[in-house]
């Protein structure tokens, strides 16, 4: 309902400057060169998705973020502070992938364990329920399923009550409702002034959540977009189908721009405001098989590496 919410503001940093800033920050395994210098800012307040595919260096940066990892040269602050000092103070809540917690505990126990490291948590129903754990609160989290545990590890990043969470794959296993749930409790988050930084292989997730997305690939920031920006950049949806249509007469539909066959299937790529099924029904009524995806993450890097777009 939102009416009894707290303006939990006791927490705010008194620094006015961005959340988040890092100048020319790289960072080394080795000959591994996993970050190369980066340098960007986060505002306060923002919701801010950082996406790339596997080993990217998400999270990398996120490490560095929250002072897990030194950076092997340039500067990373958070609310003007070295990352530990923030995190010292309590103005960080982290939900990484691994967290290792006592199978036996319930549920509220666990929240109440965690929050009372916080000087000012929020209070443990408060927390409960904005992870949706209300109704779980006396399970053991070794009761817990894998979406489950997912939430208390939210909750728990939480419970301190901090001004900047930062989340590593929050939602990498989770069924599409729970996903979207968790997606309103973020923008919950950010309605009383706290700050996002998320990483995720979704499109679609930093699409529904983010003001902005940080599109990283093999260590290098390749884009900083508002996500309608950046679906401009990669207006495209694949349709796949069988049919007796030729190439020629599939080129002809208007919005495809390009054809492909693979066995007895056609694979087009299609303008993404294009509606087409009827145009292809009208010229071949018996065809089967019609499917349509969305733009993916893979359109997007194909984007930003061919910025004349999708070619036949
Ligand atoms: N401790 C380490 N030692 C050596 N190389 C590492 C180490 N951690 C990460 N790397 C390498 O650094 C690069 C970036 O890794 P990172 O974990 O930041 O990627 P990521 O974008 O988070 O990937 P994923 O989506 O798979 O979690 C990868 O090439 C990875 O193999």
């Amino acid at each position: 309902m939102g009416l009894h919410r707290q303006p939990t503001r006791a927490w705010t940093p008194a620094y006015a400057g961005p959340a988040i800033e890092l100048q020319e920050v790289h960072r080394r395994y080795g000959s591994i060169q996993a970050l190369q210098p980066t340098s960007l800012s986060i505002h306060r307040g923002e919701v801010v998705a950082l996406l790339g595919p596997n080993g990217a260096g998400k999270s990398t940066l996120v490490n560095m973020v929250l002072g897990l990892l030194a950076p092997t040269g340039g500067a990373v602050k958070v609310f003007g502070q070295s990352p530990l000092e923030a995190a010292h103070r309590i103005h960080t809540g982290a939900m990484m992938q691994q967290v290792h917690l006592a199978a036996n505990l319930r549920v509220s126990e666990l929240v109440e364990l965690f929050s009372s490291y916080y000087p000012a948590p929020l209070k443990v129903a408060d927390t409960l329920e904005r992870a949706g754990l209300t109704a779980l609160a006396g399970r053991t989290y070794r009761q817990l399923s894998g979406g489950q545990r997912q939430r208390v590890r939210f909750a728990l990043a939480l419970c301190g009550d901090p001004a900047l969470m930062v989340m590593d794959e929050p939602t990498v296993a989770l069924d599409t409702e729970t996903r979207r749930a968790f997606w309103m409790e973020v923008r919950r988050l950010v309605d009383d002034g706290r700050t996002v930084l998320l990483t995720t292989h979704y499109l679609e997730e930093a699409d529904a959540l983010a003001d902005r997305i940080l599109v990283i690939d093999k260590g290098r920031l390749v884009a900083q977009a508002t996500p309608q920006e950046l679906k401009a950049r990669v207006n495209v949806q694949h349709v796949s189908l069988r049919t007796v249509l030729s190439d020629p007469q599939l080129m002809a539909v208007a919005g495809v721009r390009a054809v492909r066959r693979q066995a007895d299937t056609v694979h087009l790529t299609v303008d993404g405001t294009a509606v087409i099924a009827p145009l292809l029904y009208a010229l071949d009524p018996a065809l089967q098989e019609f499917t349509v995806r969305p733009a993916s993450l893979e359109d997007v890097f194909q984007g930003l590496h061919a910025p004349q777009g999708v070619s036949a």
